[in-house]
């Protein structure tokens, strides 16, 4: 494949950022990888890496001469960064980034950025419970959906060249409205992911009732949680206070689905619950089908190589 963006800069070198410049180099996207990141740590560890051609003590350096600027900070932290690059950006640049929900990002991002570049959010559907420069690997993103966000008077050459990029590191690549995306998101991504928050913290208090049985003999069904409620909570603390309204109105449908199987137990409603069992269960077949359960059979990624 050749070279689609001359200079690229990453902002926040975290999972997301170090399998991004895995996978461009796997195939040659860019000349030059830049980055930044917050802590000195984070960035020393991403030197020793050689995780980035440059890693810089500042955003705006990192940024500075770049041809595509992705911002991949927890969402909480997009608005700062944005504020802090806005002046260095170089003309003509696009500036990208990878976090999970999408409208709260547009509104904390577009402001502080000047008319002469091309704003395009987008986010890939792929990701592990690892976070930091050192998780990151080039096969994160093959097989799996990027979704690219065009805002309003979007430049439908620089959506092209964004898309290329995504496909050249492995993706998939969909187009959806922010606020579309952030309710099929909080269904599929971020419900999920309270959910197994909560089951794993009823279990946690239910340790030391049980002194620890719980985690002794934690069978298949509650080890997948673990691996969910391992995620970074700064990232996911960020999700759920950014997309609060989606997230709220999926909660809100999941409790009385709940309550009513919860009724179907107390009066022995076995009809109700094998409808319902048969139901779901589909559900994962169609998933398997349409050839999108790249992770079964194992407990998510762990075992991939050098992770
Ligand atoms: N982890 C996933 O499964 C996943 C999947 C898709 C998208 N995302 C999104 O990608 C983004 C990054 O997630 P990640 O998993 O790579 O997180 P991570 O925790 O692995 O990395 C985040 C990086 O951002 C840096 N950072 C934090 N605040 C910063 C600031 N103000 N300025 C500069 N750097 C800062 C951290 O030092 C770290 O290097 C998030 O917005 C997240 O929602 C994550
Ligand atoms: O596999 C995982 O660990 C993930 O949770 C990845 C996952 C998800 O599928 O929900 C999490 C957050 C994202 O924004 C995108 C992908």
């Amino acid at each position: 494949m050749s070279v689609l963006y001359d200079r690229v800069a990453l902002i926040g070198l975290g999972l997301i950022a170090s399998s991004m410049s895995h996978a461009m180099r796997r195939t040659g996207l860019t000349h030059e990888i830049t980055g930044y990141a917050k802590s000195a740590e984070t960035r020393q560890i991403a030197r020793d890496l050689g995780l980035c051609d440059r890693v810089c003590d500042s955003a705006a350096d990192a940024v500075a001469g770049a041809d595509l600027v992705v911002l991949c900070v927890p969402v909480g932290a997009m608005a700062a960064v944005a504020a802090e690059i806005g002046p260095a950006l170089k003309p003509g640049a696009t500036v990208s980034d990878v976090g999970s929900v999408k409208r709260a990002v547009i509104d904390a991002v577009a402001p502080h950025l000047p008319d002469n570049v091309h704003f395009i959010p987008a986010h890939p559907i792929a990701g592990t419970e690892h976070s930091g420069p050192a998780s990151g690997f080039a096969e994160l993103f093959d097989d799996r959906f990027c979704i690219i966000v065009p805002v309003e008077g979007s430049d439908q050459a620089a959506v092209d060249q964004l898309t290329t990029l995504w496909r050249g590191m492995g993706s998939e690549v969909d187009v959806m409205e922010a606020d579309h995306h952030d309710l099929v998101l909080s269904v599929t991504s971020h419900t999920p992911h309270l959910i197994a928050y909560t089951m794993v913290g009823v279990a946690d208090d239910l340790s030391r009732v049980t002194d620890s049985e719980v985690i002794k003999f934690s069978a298949a069904g509650f080890r997948d949680f673990t691996r969910i409620a391992a995620s970074d909570p700064v990232m996911w603390r960020d999700v759920f206070l950014n997309n609060k309204q989606a997230t709220l109105q999926i909660l809100g449908r999941f409790t009385e689905e709940l309550f009513a199987l919860q009724r179907a137990i107390r009066r022995d409603d076995g009809a109700h619950l094998e409808e319902y069992f048969t139901r779901t269960r589909a559900i994962r077949r169609s998933i398997i089908e349409a050839g999108q359960d790249t992770d079964a059979p194992d407990f998510g990624r762990s075992k991939v190589p050098g992770r």
